[in-house]
Order: structure tokens, then sequence, then C-alpha cells
């Protein structure tokens, strides 16, 4: 296979939806491969991809999928019929020899495109159960890589194929000096991250902000809390936040001894690679199709994470389970230890090389 080949890779709505390709796609630019990205034309993965060495970003129109009534909705059909056509065409001129999609709404009409124009796709799923993006993708693709080995029985039959975790190789090199250097904290104080997902959580930022002066007799607080929710009124010495970070994620990580997380999927196997005890405040069913429930659930029942519902998420339950957390860390290490992905990153770099026509 020529090194000259494109590649195209498609997903986004959130950031856990290109979170895995960010992981790949620096493995291919530097084999020489031609990578071009096909995103919406102002969802996160346009702010996360756009202007990054050796990629070429394309927006497209794109649907979305909302849990609620809205005049927006009866568009959709429309703008994904759009973006069929224009992922189409851009697959014709782009001629890839692979289409690699992480999922979320944009991606749906890519991989169709993808097998209207003969080009093979594989398609990542990272959730405990497949999104409704990846159900419909699942049909026209050739592989669906899963991250949890039980998503493969929600999967067509031949089409899964359980690899574990893509975590990006730069998470690994984090650096607590830089971490304390950045945040001005301490580099040898108990430290406790708060990440509510991507997009941040409203009830996690309530809770923590209540029971910080608890928090900070113990702890110091890395607070990740979300675009606009930021709150200049929350000044404490050893209380940092943050709307959301890039390139820093990695020393932060590094300095940390605790997370208290949503339990997106990208996000708990990067704290399980790096081995960090986790308290799991999963989005509510109300709020979601409940994929992170199972995916907490999950974690929880392999003794990897604590679980905590967002319903009971105040400031004295917060408390408790997080010095519960930390008194039982080495417990928490121990089991997170015998983890390991069923294949590595070269092991699926080699099967997308394969796929390719
Ligand atoms: C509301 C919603 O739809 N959430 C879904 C979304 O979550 P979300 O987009 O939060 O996804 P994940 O937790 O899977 O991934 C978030 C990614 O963002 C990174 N990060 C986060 C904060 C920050 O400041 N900097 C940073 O780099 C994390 O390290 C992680 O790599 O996709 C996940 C994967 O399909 C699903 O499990 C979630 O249910």
């Amino acid at each position: 296979m020529s090194k000259t080949e494109t590649i195209v890779f498609t997903g986004g709505g959130t950031a856990g939806h290109v979170v895995v390709n960010l992981a790949l796609m620096p493995e291919f630019i530097e084999e020489g491969y031609d990578i071009h990205y096909i995103g919406s034309y102002e969802g996160i993965e346009r702010e996360l991809i756009e202007g990054m060495n050796g990629v070429t970003y394309h927006g497209i129109a794109t649907g979305k999928l909302r849990r609620y009534m809205s005049l927006e909705n009866m568009k959709d059909p429309f703008r994904v019929f759009k973006g069929l056509l224009q992922a189409r065409k851009l697959l014709k001129k782009l001629k890839p020899k692979i289409v690699f999609s992480k999922g979320g709404f944009v991606s749906v009409p890519v991989v169709m495109a993808s097998r209207l124009t003969g080009v093979p796709s594989i398609i990542h799923e990272s959730d405990y159960t497949p999104g409704l993006a990846n159900k419909i993708a699942s049909n026209f693709a050739k592989h669906v890589l899963t991250t949890f080995p039980e998503t493969d029985n929600h999967l067509p039959e031949k089409k899964a194929v359980n690899i574990g975790a893509i975590v990006r190789n730069e998470l690994f090199e984090g650096d607590p000096d830089k971490a304390a250097q950045f945040t001005g904290l301490s580099k040898d104080q108990p430290t406790l991250l708060v990440m509510g997902g991507s997009a941040g959580a409203q009830s996690i930022n309530q809770a923590v902000r209540e029971a910080l002066p608890q928090l900070l007799k113990h702890y110091q607080v890395i607070h990740l809390c979300g675009k606009g929710k930021y709150d200049d009124q929350v000044k404490q010495p050893g209380y940092v936040q943050y709307e959301y970070v890039t390139d820093e994620l990695k020393d932060l990580l590094a300095l940390s001894d605790l997370v208290v997380s949503r339990a997106g999927a990208n996000s708990i196997f990067e704290f399980l690679a790096l081995r960090k005890p986790m308290l799991l405040i999963p989005l509510s069913k109300q709020a979601s199709r409940g994929d992170q429930i199972l995916n907490a659930e999950s974690f929880k029942k392999r003794g990897y994470a604590d679980l905590l519902e967002d319903e009971s998420v105040k400031a004295p339950t917060l408390i408790e389970a997080v010095n519960q957390l930390y008194s039982q860390k080495e417990q928490y290490h121990e089991n997170m230890t015998s983890y390991q992905p069923k294949q590595t990153k070269e092991d699926v770099i080699n099967m997308i090389i394969r796929t390719m026509k």
C-alpha cells in the first residue's frame, strides 16, 4: 500500500466522538498518509481538528439528535440528505482507501456515502451500548470496533471486533511539575480532578463548589467545569477551575490522585489506563439514552470505580464518596492493574490498513 494514499476520518458532536480519531490520525500522518476529516460546519470537531498539522478539514451539513420537540427537527432530514450529497461528492473527489468513523450524527451520511462510492469503512463505538448514529451506520460499515466486550451483542453479527480502549499517547506523558506550575497548586498535596464530561455538568459543578470548604481540608481541587460554566465568584486557595483544557490535560491528570467525573466512555478508559481511582456520576436517563449509567456500572462491577447517581449528588454525599474512594485508593489501583486492552493501537492500525481497498 503506497503511503500517499488518502484516509478520511469522521465523527463529531461531542469531544467523545473525536478523541479516538485524535489518537489515530497522528500515527497515519507520520507514515505519510494524506488525512482528511469530514465534520460539521460548527461542531466541537471543527475546533479540535481544524488547523491540526497534516489534516484537511471539510465541513458538511448535518442534522442533530434532539431529545425535545423543536421546529428544527423537521429540517433535519433535509440537512442529512444535503450532508449525504456533500459527503458523496467529497469521497468521489478524494478517492480515500478507507473511511474511519468515531460516530456522532455527522458521521452517518459520511459512512452511507462510503458505501455508495465503494469505499470500505470502519466504525468505532466506545460506549457500552451503541449510540443511534453508530447503530444506523453499522449497516453500511465493514467492521465496528468496540471498547466494552458486551457491546458486540448489540451489533450486526460478524461486524463487531472488540479491541478495548484506544488512548492518546500524549496522556501518558504528563508531568506533575508542569501541572503545579500551570495551576499554582502544590506538587505534594492529595489532588482531586473534577471533570463533568466535555460539556461540563451543572449538578456536579454545584455539588463540588458547595463541598469546597470540606474538600479543601484534605485535597487540592482542579475543576474542569465546561464551556460557559466558569464561576468567577468561587475563588479559594487550593481550588482552580478551567472551562476546558487541551494540551494541559495530561499534566493535570499526572498531578491528580483521584477523579470525580461523568461516565463518558473515552474519559473513563483514559482514567483506567492511567490508573486513577474514579468516582463516576453518570448522566441520568432523563437527560440521555442511559449509556453512561451502563458504562459506570460496568466499571463499578470490575472494581475500577465507585458510582453516585446524578440525582443524589449533593455536597455531603460527594464528600463522603470522595473520602471513601481516597481511603481505598490502593485497592482500586490493584484492581485497575489487571486491565489490558485486547488489542494494541498498532493492531488497530494494521487492521485499518488491511481493510483498505
Ligand atoms: C452528553 C453526551 O452526549 N455525552 C457523551 C459524550 O461524552 P463526552 O464528549 O464527554 O465524551 P467522553 O467522556 O467519552 O470524552 C471526552 C473527551 O474529552 C477530553 N477532555 C475533557 C475535558 C477537558 O477539559 N479536556 C479534554 O480533553 C477527555 O479527556 C475525553 O477524551 O460521548 C461519550 C462517548 O461516546 C458518551 O459516553 C457520552 O455519554
